[in-house]
């Protein structure tokens, strides 16, 4: 275990006409190309909304386990809802978490001869009847969320030499939002909260309360923790701006611990991907960066597709197996 503390990222300063914006930039680009995760601090999101939504997720994760199997995502072809502790794997091994998994509000395609499967993604949501405020609470955290991670990537693009709305030619209507709200029961018998992973899209957004046990890998192999800093966001690289850059970013490996038996731990992540359809391509860096490029990552457990709804699905049928074989039997056969 390393204790090298991540980055921090003041993110006012990207629009500040007094900050430093070379130097601002370099900091973000050092932070995104050698860790891969950092906090981000002066994002704007007001106290209330994050002290709010961290106090409706610990009601929800209160009601009796009936009100919440009532939204259980076995009954969501699109992964969407409930998540009881145990039925989540990472690695092949089981996760040790409960959680609610939302995406962008829509309805169903019909499912059409030749049609992409990644288009049965796209569906509604599964809102909990018991507690109507999570809904409202939820939408207008994940409008901040949306708000701060997209001005991060515009930060990014421009650290990386490109246009400040390089990335916004991805997202149209469709940008891909998930947003997850997640409770870890602390144990000792086992440390899996979740097992080492990489998000799949552009970029994730974590809200974290108090307790920690995120930990990130180090280029080395160690592990830092991801010591939680109140009022922060914490950041990281997911798997499709590893493809944009080739490898200049890269998606870096994380985990959490369970806390110990007694302790529970809320977490919010919020990731963001580009439009399901889109087929990421490298973009042109400049010549200085290009040669720290590292190359996409080839692990012969998880190959990493370009096409992010070919991606986002990968994901999603190795996490949630039941609900594969529900839904998914056609695609996994
Ligand atoms: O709960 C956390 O701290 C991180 C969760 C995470 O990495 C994920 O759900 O992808
Ligand atoms: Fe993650």
């Amino acid at each position: 275990m390393t204790s090298t503390p991540l980055p921090l990222i003041d993110l006012s300063r990207f629009r500040d006409p007094g900050a430093d914006r070379a130097a601002f930039l370099a900091e973000l680009r050092h932070a995104a190309h050698e860790v891969g995760f950092f906090y981000v601090v002066g994002h704007g999101v007001p106290g209330a909304l994050t002290t709010g939504i961290h106090e409706v997720a610990k009601k929800f994760f209160a009601l009796p386990l009936e009100h919440r199997l009532a939204i259980e995502n076995i009954n969501s072809p699109q992964f969407r809802g409930y998540t009881r502790t145990g039925h989540e794997y990472t690695g092949g091994k089981q996760d040790w978490r409960e959680q609610i998994d939302i995406g962008p509000e829509r309805a169903a395609l019909p499912v059409t001869e030749g049609a992409p499967a990644w288009q049965r993604l796209i569906g509604p949501n599964q809102w909990p009847e018991a507690l109507p405020e999570l809904r409202e609470t939820v939408l207008a955290w994940q409008d901040e969320a949306l708000r701060v991670s997209r001005e991060v990537l515009r930060a990014l693009a421009v650290a990386l030499g490109q246009d400040e709305g390089y990335f916004d030619a991805w997202f149209d209507e469709e940008a891909s939002t998930h947003v997850k709200i997640v409770r870890y029961p602390g144990r000792d018998d086992t440390e899996q909260g979740v097992g080492a992973h990489k998000d799949y899209g552009y970029l994730a957004l974590l809200q974290q309360d108090d307790i920690g046990g995120l930990q990130v890998q180090a280029q080395d192999g160690g592990w830092i923790d991801a010591t939680p800093i109140p009022g922060s966001f914490v950041f990281n690289i997911g798997e499709m701006l590893e493809i944009a850059t080739q490898g200049y970013l890269t998606a870096t490996r994380h985990r959490v611990i369970s806390p110990p038996a007694g302790v529970e731990r809320f977490s919010i992540p919020f990731f963001l991907g580009p439009r399901l359809d889109a087929v990421v391509e490298p973009l042109t860096l400049p010549a200085g960066l290009a040669g720290q490029a590292r190359g996409v990552s080839e692990e012969k457990d998880n190959p990493l597709h370009a096409q992010f709804g070919a991606n986002a699905l990968v994901g999603w049928l190795r996490s949630h197996p039941k609900v594969a074989e529900r839904w998914w039997a056609d695609v996994t056969a």
